[in-house]
């Protein structure tokens, strides 16, 4: 399919990546319009988080392209990806276990100001001027996700669920147009995973933003996703409504082909 609206916010055209022999992904085609919120998903192994990076320059693609907000950042690095609008969480949690959940959710608020001044000192936002101030928005961000009460305790110390709910935080510190989540359910019980579900969904109206959101729980995205995109072995199988993509047998089949 081709993008073609000005709505247009990532435009990933025949995206390839080897690592050895093994192509790991072929020749992807998707896009995804401002203020989407898309799922990415298949069976374990299909491509999902090599895509992603990609799409954070943690890898340069093989082959293809990568269009974020009208500009080529295929080959970027992530620093610079992430300037110009991408924020990603991992599939495994990195957070500054031994720091805690404010510094956490700051240093990313630095990070951001630190690049933000190795490329232009003009573009410099005044909001970094003060800690005062980066202290109070850090807060403003845990209040949202309810760990604001935590705000002094190490990282490490936190549930899991918390630990998961902290990553997002930190990505949206770094103000992206763009928030890519890794499973962002990994690991969580079904209520911590329906109450993340209901938030995910409301940050995205909250803060203006376009969610991309792997996850290979079918059940999962159904509920919140707009569309669906569906890998497996490397190449895009499927996309479409949560109904299609549930009602494709070539989707049930990579599945179950998973189970047996
Ligand atoms: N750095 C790497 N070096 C070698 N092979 C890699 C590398 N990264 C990914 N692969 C391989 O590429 C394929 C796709 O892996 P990827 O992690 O992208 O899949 P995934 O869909 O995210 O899977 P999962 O749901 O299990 O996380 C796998 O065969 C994996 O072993």
């Amino acid at each position: 399919m081709t993008a073609s609206t000005a709505e247009v916010l990532l435009d990933v055209q025949q995206a390839s990546r080897s690592f050895g022999g093994l192509k790991a992904l072929s020749e992807v085609s998707l896009h995804i319009n401002r203020g989407e919120l898309i799922g990415l998903i298949g069976p374990n192994g299909a491509g999902k988080t090599t895509l992603f990076n990609l799409l954070t320059g943690v890898y340069p693609p093989s082959s293809g392209s990568i269009i974020l907000n009208n500009e080529s950042v295929g080959g970027m690095k992530p620093f610079r990806i992430n300037r110009k609008g991408a924020a990603r969480t991992f599939q495994n949690i990195r957070l500054f276990t031994a720091m805690t959940v404010l510094d956490n959710v700051k240093i990313a608020f630095h990070q951001h100001a630190k690049h933000s001044m190795f490329t232009s000192m003009l573009r410099l936002p005044k909001h970094f001027s003060g800690e005062g101030e980066i202290t109070q928005k850090a807060m403003d961000i845990l209040k949202i996700f309810n760990l604001a009460d935590q705000f002094d305790e190490l990282a490490g110390n936190m549930s899991y669920g918390n630990q998961r709910r902290l990553e997002i935080a930190r990505a949206l510190a770094a103000g992206p147009k763009l928030l890519l989540l890794d499973e962002p359910a990994a690991g969580m019980n079904p209520n911590e995973t329906r109450d993340l579900m209901n938030l995910i969904a409301w940050i995205r109206e909250e803060f203006d933003l376009t969610i991309l959101l792997i996850e290979h729980d079918m059940s999962l995205v159904m509920g919140v996703c707009d569309r669906i995109y569906v890998l497996d072995r490397g190449m895009l199988i499927a996309d479409g409504s949560p109904l299609e993509i549930r009602n494709n047998p070539k989707v049930i089949e990579a599945y179950l082909g998973q189970e047996a």
